[in-house]
């Protein structure tokens, strides 16, 4: 079920006929989301984390050749807030975690974009820079085997966006150590340079300093205000 997607009438939007990308986010509770900046952001926590979705968001539905930013969240707060800004929510059915909500958003929107590339992306992107976002889609090979590709995040350990051609599987395997495990899948690595703000993931403290020096998007710059 999705929050603001289905018609009054039950049904879903008609799929569009062809289309740029499809991107998918996940995003856990609020209060449970980002439990790693507790530490430095204390009571800020589930704020900041709601803000860097924000700022995630606003990007990728700024970013050319992306048709739609689907969020998959059990938050309705969350909820309501990124619907608001333009991306279909999809509740969390499996409530399984990460790759769960990942594949069934996938699924989702595989329906409403059946022909449409797909990437998984990250929610918490708040440096997030459209120009970049579409540098690194355009670096996604459009055929080669299984026809998945992925990035590293910064540290080079895990991954930010994994995407995959219209016909294919998503297959996500994120959590800790997901970069390898995504290039054992066969996925393909993509080798950009100079696209920090895709990789930027934030998890710590530390990660938000180094996001704020890339430069953050309003939502979060107004919420890292707060902590000072
Ligand atoms: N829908 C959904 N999203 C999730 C889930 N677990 C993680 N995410 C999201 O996946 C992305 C990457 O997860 P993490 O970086 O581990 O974020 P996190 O789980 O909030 O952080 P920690 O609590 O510090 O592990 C973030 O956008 C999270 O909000 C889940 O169970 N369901
Ligand atoms: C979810 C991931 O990692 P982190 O929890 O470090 O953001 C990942 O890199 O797949």
């Amino acid at each position: 079920m999705t929050q603001d997607t289905v018609r009054p009438d039950g049904t879903l939007p008609p799929p569009a006929p062809t289309g740029g990308w499809s991107l998918v986010l996940p995003l856990k509770p609020l209060g449970l989301a980002k439990s790693r900046l507790a530490p430095f952001a204390g009571p800020h926590r589930a704020d900041l984390a709601l803000s860097f979705a924000l700022d995630t968001v606003t990007a990728a539905l700024a970013c050319p050749g992306v048709s739609r930013v689907l969020v998959v969240t059990g938050d309705p707060l969350a909820g309501e807030r990124l619907a608001a800004l333009g991306a279909v929510v999809v509740t969390d059915e499996p409530g399984g975690g990460l790759n769960a909500a990942l594949t069934h958003g996938a699924a989702y929107a595989r329906r409403i974009g059946p022909h449409a590339p797909l990437a998984a992306l990250s929610a918490d992107l708040p440096a997030l820079r459209p120009a970049e976002l579409a540098r690194v889609l355009g670096a996604v090979p459009t055929g080669g085997p299984g026809g998945r590709a992925f990035l590293a995040d910064s540290p080079g350990l895990g991954t930010t966006l994994l995407a995959c051609a219209p016909g294919a599987r998503l297959a996500p395997a994120f959590g800790e150590g997901s970069r390898a495990r995504h290039a054992a899948g066969g996925a393909h690595e993509i080798t950009l340079p100079d696209v920090p703000s895709v990789r930027r993931d934030v998890d710590t403290g530390k990660d938000l300093v180094q996001a704020l020096a890339l430069g953050v998007g309003p939502y979060t710059a107004a919420a890292a205000a707060a902590l000072v």
